[in-house]
C-alpha cells in the first residue's frame, strides 16, 4: 500500500514556516508583507477559497485586502483596480481569483498584474522566466509549485533522472508543472487527450501528476508500482450512497486501485489542495522581500 501524502500538514509547516519569516522581515525591516486578493461574481466555490486566502495571509501576520466585485464588473473598472493595486507600495501580492465571468478577458486582466506583484505566476514574464529555467526570480503558479514540494518530500531533493509524466497541458498546472519537473533534471512527457496508449505511457512514470479535470480518469493498472502519484484533480461528483442529492470529491485519479500499487500518492480531498494557498503566501512573502531589498527564503 502507498504512502499516502498529508497535503494538510505540509501545508500547515510552509505556512508556520511563511509566518516565522514574515514575523522576522517585520520586526528588522518594518516591512509587513501585504496581499490583495480580488473576486469578481458570486460563484461559490471562488468565494470559499478566497475566504481562505484572506484568513491565512492574516494568520501569518500579513497586510490583506479582499475586494469583492460585483458579477457585472465591466472589464475597465476591474483593470482599473489592477493599475491602482500595482501601485500600491503596501500590497507586495495580487491575486485575481479564477474563473472570472465570462465578459472579462482573463488574459487581459492577468497581463495587467505587475510581475513583480504577480503571486499567482501567471505573467507572462514570470511564466517566460520558469520557461527558461530560472526558477529564482520566476514566481511559481501556486499548485505546480506545493506540488513540486510534495514531490520533493517523498522523493528527496534530487529528482534527476526519474522519468516524470504529466497528464494535462494547462498553463495554470500542467505546463508550468513540467517545467519544475525538467529544471529537476527529469525527463518529462506531457500528455493530453490526443496522446497515444496513455496507459502505457503513464506505466513507464517514476511520478505521474494527474492534472485533467476528468475525475477518477487514471486507473490503478495505469501507475507503475512504487510510482509517486500527484493527483491535482478535483471533482465534485453525486454521491446517491451519501443520501439523496449529496455529492463528493475526487481527484483524477482512482485512488482506491492506485494506492494499491504507487509508492506514494495525493488524496483528494487533503492532498495537493491545501498546498496552493500555502505556496500563495510564500510567494506573497518572497515579494515582500525583493521588495525590502533582502534574500527571500527557500520553501
Ligand atoms: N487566481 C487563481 N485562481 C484559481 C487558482 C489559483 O491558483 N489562482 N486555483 C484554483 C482554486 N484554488 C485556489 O484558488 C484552490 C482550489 C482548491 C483548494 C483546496 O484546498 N481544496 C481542498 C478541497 C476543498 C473543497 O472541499 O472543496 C482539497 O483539495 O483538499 C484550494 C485552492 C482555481 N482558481
Amino acid at each position: 500500500m502507498a504512502d499516502v501524502i498529508d497535503g494538510k500538514k505540509v501545508a500547515e509547516e510552509v505556512l508556520a514556516s511563511v509566518k516565522q519569516e514574515a514575523d522576522k522581515l517585520i520586526a528588522e525591516t518594518g516591512i509587513t508583507p501585504g496581499i490583495a486578493v480580488v473576486i469578481v461574481g458570486e460563484d461559490p466555490a471562488s468565494q470559499v477559497y478566497v475566504n481562505s486566502k484572506s484568513r491565512k495571509a492574516k494568520e501569518c501576520g500579513f497586510h490583506s485586502v479582499k475586494h469583492t466585485l460585483a458579477e457585472d464588473t465591466s472589464e475597465a473598472d476591474l483593470l482599473a483596480l489592477i493599475g491602482q493595486l500595482n501601485g500600491d507600495p503596501a500590497i507586495h501580492g495580487i491575486l485575481v481569483q479564477l474563473p472570472l465571468p465570462r465578459h472579462i478577458d482573463s488574459g487581459r486582466v492577468i497581463q495587467t498584474i505587475s510581475p513583480d506583484k504577480d503571486v499567482d505566476g501567471f505573467h507572462f514574464i514570470n511564466v517566460g522566466k520558469l520557461g527558461t529555467g530560472d526558477t529564482s526570480t520566476a514566481f511559481v503558479p501556486c499548485t505546480p509549485a506545493g506540488s513540486m514540494l510534495l514531490v520533493e518530500r517523498v522523493r528527496g531533493r534530487d529528482l534527476s533522472g526519474l522519468s516524470a509524466v504529466v497528464v494535462g497541458r494547462s498553463n495554470i498546472v500542467g505546463k508550468p508543472m513540467a517545467n519544475l519537473l525538467l529544471a529537476a533534471n527529469c525527463t518529462v512527457t506531457i500528455a493530453h487527450s490526443r496522446t497515444k496508449d496513455l496507459p502505457g505511457l503513464c506505466r513507464t512514470a517514476d511520478i505521474l501528476v494527474a492534472a485533467v479535470g476528468r475525475p477518477e480518469m487514471v486507473k490503478g493498472d495505469w501507475v507503475k508500482p512504487g510510482a509517486t502519484v500527484i493527483d491535482v484533480g478535483i471533482n465534485r461528483i453525486e454521491a446517491p450512497e451519501r443520501g439523496e442529492g449529496k455529492t463528493r470529491l475526487v481527484g483524477d485519479v482512482e485512488f482506491a486501485e492506485a494506492e494499491k500499487v504507487a509508492g506514494a500518492i495525493t488524496p483528494v480531498p487533503g492532498g495537493v489542495g491545501p498546498m496552493t494557498i500555502a505556496m500563495l503566501m510564500a510567494n506573497t512573502l518572497v515579494s515582500a522581500c525583493r521588495r525590502a531589498g533582502r534574500e527571500p527564503p527557500r520553501f
